[in-house]
């Protein structure tokens, strides 16, 4: 049946654009993350998947990036995603295949005083490119934090504002690095980290502890600079930090970033 009906996709087109990118995004997908003490975990991503397309094709086949995440269902994991991206550049006659899966994975955190444990949830992604065979990868994570504001403490009799800030980290690497591991260095660069729960001698010493700590978000980018700097395994990051201002109604925002990869591949 489908040999009969026309294939659009594979007919000419004439205007000589190539494009860069082209395929499905945001398709909910179950996915398996490694957890640094449980194993394995679980979670449900939000999946890009693309490819480049040359100027004479007029369209890429749609269909096929799902047949291939189907093909993997149940194994998609960091350790299979350069095969799915080898797949994709076959399956779909490309140079560049791109694939970007972005999920919530969670952290089982004791309160500070209490020791009361709690599932806490941060978005992660894994943001792979395969061109030709070379493989490029980038783990993120967005690590929230509350920061306090040393101006406004060092100006005001009592109190200082104070907030939820986001902190996002991407790193590319050369050995594995654990999720759990960049969220615990991500937490030191603010005033205090945050808990999914907590009781009231956690949020007395958790209150405290942002206020003998203010950082602004230069503070917070910088301090995360000097600790991933500090590892050599870290071939290049980025850090943002959002402050969610409380007593302003826009972010305070700031961004940071080490490339080694020139130096070390001149
Ligand atoms: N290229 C392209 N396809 C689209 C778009 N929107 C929807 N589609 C649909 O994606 C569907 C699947 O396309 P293909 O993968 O080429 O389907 P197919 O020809 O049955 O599969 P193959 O035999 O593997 O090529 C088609 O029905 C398209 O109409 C779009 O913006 N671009």
């Amino acid at each position: 049946m489908t040999k009969t009906m026309p294939d659009l996709q594979q007919s000419r087109d004439h205007r000589k654009i190539p494009i860069r990118k082209v395929g499905v995004k945001n398709i909910s997908y179950p996915i398996v993350v490694q957890d640094k003490h449980r194993s394995l975990q679980h979670t449900v991503a939000t999946v890009d998947m693309y490819v480049d397309l040359p100027h004479q094709f007029k369209g890429t086949h749609m269909s096929r990036f799902v047949e291939i995440l189907n093909r993997h269902r149940e194994q998609i994991a960091l350790d299979r995603l350069e095969e799915i991206l080898q797949e994709m550049r076959q399956k779909l006659g490309a140079e560049t295949a791109h694939l970007r899966v972005e999920f919530p994975y969670f952290i089982d955190k004791a309160a500070p005083v209490s020791r009361a444990r709690s599932l806490m949830e941060y978005t992660c992604e894994f943001d792979a490119c395969l061109n030709g065979d070379q493989l490029d990868f980038v783990l993120g994570v967005k690590v929230p934090v509350t920061s306090l504001c040393p101006c406004s403490k060092e100006l005001s009799q009592f109190g200082a504002h104070n907030q939820r800030s986001i902190m996002t980290v991407k790193v590319r690497y050369k050995e594995f690095i654990w999720i759990e591991d960049l969220v615990e260095l991500i937490e030191q660069c603010g005033s205090s980290p945050l808990y999914a729960l907590l009781k009231r001698a956690d949020e007395k010493h958790v209150t405290e502890q942002a206020y003998q700590n203010p950082r602004f978000v230069e503070d917070m980018v910088r301090e995360a600079y000097l600790r991933l700097a500090a590892s050599e395994n870290i071939t290049w990051f980025s850090v943002e930090a959002e402050n969610f201002e409380s007593i302003h109604n826009h972010s305070a925002y700031a961004e940071v970033e080490l490339d080694r990869r020139d130096t070390q591949h001149p």
